[in-house]
Formats: C-alpha cells, structure tokens, sequence
C-alpha cells in the first residue's frame, strides 16, 4: 500500500542480534533502511542511534528509559524482541505517543522444555557430578539421587510458561502445585496452593515464572528459602530481581538448598564479551545458563516474525493490537480514504476538538476508531480528502491542545 511517508525513508534500527526473520520481515513489507546490530549499545551510542530511527527493535539488555527515549525524537514504536518488557520505560513510552510491542507466546515452548530438563538434571545431582568428572574425579553413587516421579514441583506464576511447565513435569508423574495471585484454571492435575509459602514448603522443586513487578522484587529471599523443605531445588527463569542472590548462595553453602538453576541475575553482563560476576559462580551443584532460556533458533525466527508483523502493521495501517502500554485498535483497510492517526493525553475535550475541525471544514469522516487508556487516547480518522487536505487536516490535529502525536498515514 502506498503510506504518504515514503517506507524507504522509515528508518528501522535492530538491536541484539535479533533474528534474521525479522529484517525479511520488514523487507517484504518494503521497508528497505534497516541498521542491524549483534549486540546492544552502550547508552551514548544508543542515544546516537535511536535519534533518527523510526522503529526501533531490542531483546532484553536494552534498557529504553525516559532519558534514553527523550532522545528518540522520531521514534514511532518500540519491538520487545521477547516476553519481558520490564527494560522498557513504558509509561514513559506511552507519554511519547510510542506503542510498545512484544511477543507474549514464541519463546514460552522453549524455557518450559529447559526448565524440565533441569529439574530432572538437579533431582540426579548431576551439576556437581558433572563438575567432578571434569576435575577428573568420580562419584558413583546413588546418594542424593532421585527420580521425577511423585515429586511435588511448585510452580509459581501459573501463566504461559508456568502452565507448559505443569503439563510436561505430570507427564512424567510429577505432582504439581502452583501458586498465582490470579485465580487460573488448573490444567491436569494440577492444584493451586493456597499461598506461597504454602507452596514453598510442600514443594521438593520450585520453579519461578512472574514477570518482573514491584510485588515480585526479591520474592524470594533467606525468609522464602528457610521455608522451603530441607534440599528442595530451586530454578529460577524469570528475572533476576526475583531471587536475592545472596539469600540463595548462603542456603547453598548450609546445604538448606539441594542445587539450583539460575538463567537470569540481577545483573547480566551487557554482551557476549562482559565477564560474568555472580556469587553463584563456582558453586557446583547450581546450573548457570546466560539468560537462554528462550533462546532457540525455533523462538527466536518465531519472534522476528510476530514482533517485526506487528511493528509493520502498526506503521502501515495504524493497528495497536497486543501494545502492552497503549490503547489497542485493529482497522480494517479503507484504501480509498485517507488515514489520520491522533494520539493525545486522555483529557476531556480532546475528541470534540477534533470533531470539531472535521465538521468545520465539511469533511466527511469514513470511519473513526477510537480506543483511551487512563493516560493515552488514540483516535484514527479516515476520511475521504485528498493528499493536501489531509496534510492541512494533520497540521491542524497537530494544534490540538493535549496531542502527543500525529501521523498521516495515507
Ligand atoms: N529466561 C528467559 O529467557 C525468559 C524469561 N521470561 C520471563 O518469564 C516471565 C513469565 O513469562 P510468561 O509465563 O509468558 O508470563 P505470563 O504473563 O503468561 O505469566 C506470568 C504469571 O505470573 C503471575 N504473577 C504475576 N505477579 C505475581 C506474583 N506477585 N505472585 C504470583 N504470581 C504472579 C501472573 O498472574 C501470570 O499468571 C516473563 O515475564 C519473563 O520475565 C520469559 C521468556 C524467556
Ligand atoms: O531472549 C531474550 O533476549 C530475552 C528473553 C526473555 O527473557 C523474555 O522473553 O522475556
């Protein structure tokens, strides 16, 4: 479709290696000025970069705060390249006028696959067996090793990944238990705990799935871990805020926790060259994995796709369908209009300004959607005008008190 902004001009700025899929993505939608990075940039750079680009992708070490995106003077959207939009100032994002994107399901199969399989590796006490065969020692023995079967996994955070978890742990005759502060349906067998620590102390495997909240900071600290059952296991392939860390490596040392697997810190280096400091490194019964848990080549082309679908069909048509921090519209075509987009401060009186210059100048509006949230309204307009009257009707929109943003799109 023809955009009134040429798509040659839009300029796409990928961050973190992200897949491939996503630069074809873009390019079969036309869009042709696409900067690609392996890894993500110190925040200097990141200022410099993100200063003329329209859309901008990343993964999870790209922190975009209110500092960062006050220097996006261009940007359009934001493509969270994975789940965790936690790196992303949303508020602040919406306050711009910048819907953010993600991908809610492409990577879930993924960490629930890894998160089995360390169970099953911690119940064997395979870490430290495997760190002494390395160091040409030898340990056979079946003392502290056990089977998945009849053990209680704890799940807490009953959603995408925690429900796959807890039907591929009962597969193989786990018993499963979850925690959520959402009623959620039970799938097999599974029970809902009646509170954490409820959970913490029946469980011989607890593993955390919450995002990153206020509530969930250091969820699980030396109060949380002296809960837990004697030798429990714990993995945590979250975030790392969940767990303090120190809490952690003090019940390792006084063996009150069996082993863990830990695939995300509260800090992470920034790339692939970073040193790694944690006070888990050297513990042999503890996996480390470096924020892999979704990182398939399965997820990750998945995700090129859905993010970069979603952020091209946003920029040409105007959908916010599945933004996680603005209001959501999806529009049908109306090829023979013109398309105004308006986003402004949810303030009364905004919308019948708008009208109001619609009816003023004896427009007739095909169709109008509009869809607030508490901070941001989003209106899309699409009238029959040709090219210079929706210019002369996007600059008046633009005067609006309250408009954070306006596009024409075609
Ligand atoms: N290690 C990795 O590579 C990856 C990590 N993740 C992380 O996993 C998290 C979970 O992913 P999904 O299952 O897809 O998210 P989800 O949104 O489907 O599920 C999260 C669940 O946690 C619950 N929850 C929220 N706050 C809670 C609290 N305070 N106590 C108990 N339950 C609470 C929610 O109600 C929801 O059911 C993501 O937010 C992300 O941070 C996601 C993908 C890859
Ligand atoms: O793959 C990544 O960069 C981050 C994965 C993740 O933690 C997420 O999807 O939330």
């Amino acid at each position: 479709m023809k955009t009134s902004f040429p798509k040659q001009d839009i300029k796409v700025l990928l961050l973190e290696g992200v897949s491939r899929t996503a630069v074809e993505t873009f390019q079969r939608a036309g869009y042709t000025q696409i900067e690609y990075h392996a890894k993500s940039l110190p925040e200097e750079e990141l200022k410099a970069r993100i200063a003329d680009a329209h859309i901008v992708g990343i993964r999870s070490r790209t922190h975009l705060t209110a500092d960062v995106l006050d220097h996006a003077k261009r940007l359009i959207a934001v493509g969270c390249y994975c789940i965790g939009t936690n790196q992303v100032q949303l508020d602040a994002a919406a306050k711009l006028g910048i819907p953010v994107f993600n991908a809610p399901y492409s990577n879930t199969r993924s960490v629930a696959e890894l998160v089995i399989a360390e169970t099953i590796m911690l119940l064997r006490g395979i870490p430290q067996k495997n760190a002494l065969c390395h160091r040409g020692g030898w340990t056979k023995s079946a003392t502290g090793s056990f089977e998945a079967r009849d053990k209680v996994l704890g799940i807490v955070g009953y959603g995408h990944i925690g429900t796959q978890v807890g039907v591929l742990a009962e597969s193989f005759g786990m018993r499963v238990i979850f925690h959520d502060i959402e009623t959620k349906l039970s799938l097999g067998n599974a029970r809902a705990a009646t509170s954490l620590e409820d959970l913490l102390e029946r469980s011989d495997i607890v593993t955390l799935h919450v995002p990153e909240t206020p509530a969930t900071k250091w969820m699980i600290g030396h109060n949380e871990i002296a809960k837990m059952r004697k030798g429990a296991l714990l993995i945590n392939a979250s975030r790392g805020t969940v767990v303090d860390i120190d809490a952690l490596a003090d019940a390792l040392r006084s063996e009150h926790i069996g082993g863990a697997a830990i695939d995300v810190f509260p800090a992470e280096p920034k790339g692939n060259d970073d040193p790694f400091v944690s006070p888990l490194v050297g513990v042999d019964n503890v996996i480390l994995t470096p924020h892999i848990g979704g990182s398939t080549l399965e997820a990750q082309d998945n995700i090129g796709i859905e993010v970069a679908s979603k952020l091209v069909r946003y920029s040409d048509n105007g959908s916010t369908l599945s933004a996680v921090n603005f209001p959501e519209v999806t529009l049908p075509e109306h090829p023979h209009s013109s398309r105004l987009l308006h986003i402004h401060r949810n303030v009364p009186g905004v919308l019948s300004r708008i009208n109001e210059l619609f009816s003023a100048g004896n427009m007739n509006i095909d169709a109008q959607f509009l869809q607030t949230n508490p901070d941001v309204g989003y209106v899309v307009i699409d009238v029959s005008a040709d090219e210079q009257q929706a210019a002369a009707l996007k600059e008046k929109l633009s005067a609006i008190p309250g408009t954070l943003r306006t596009r024409l799109l075609y």
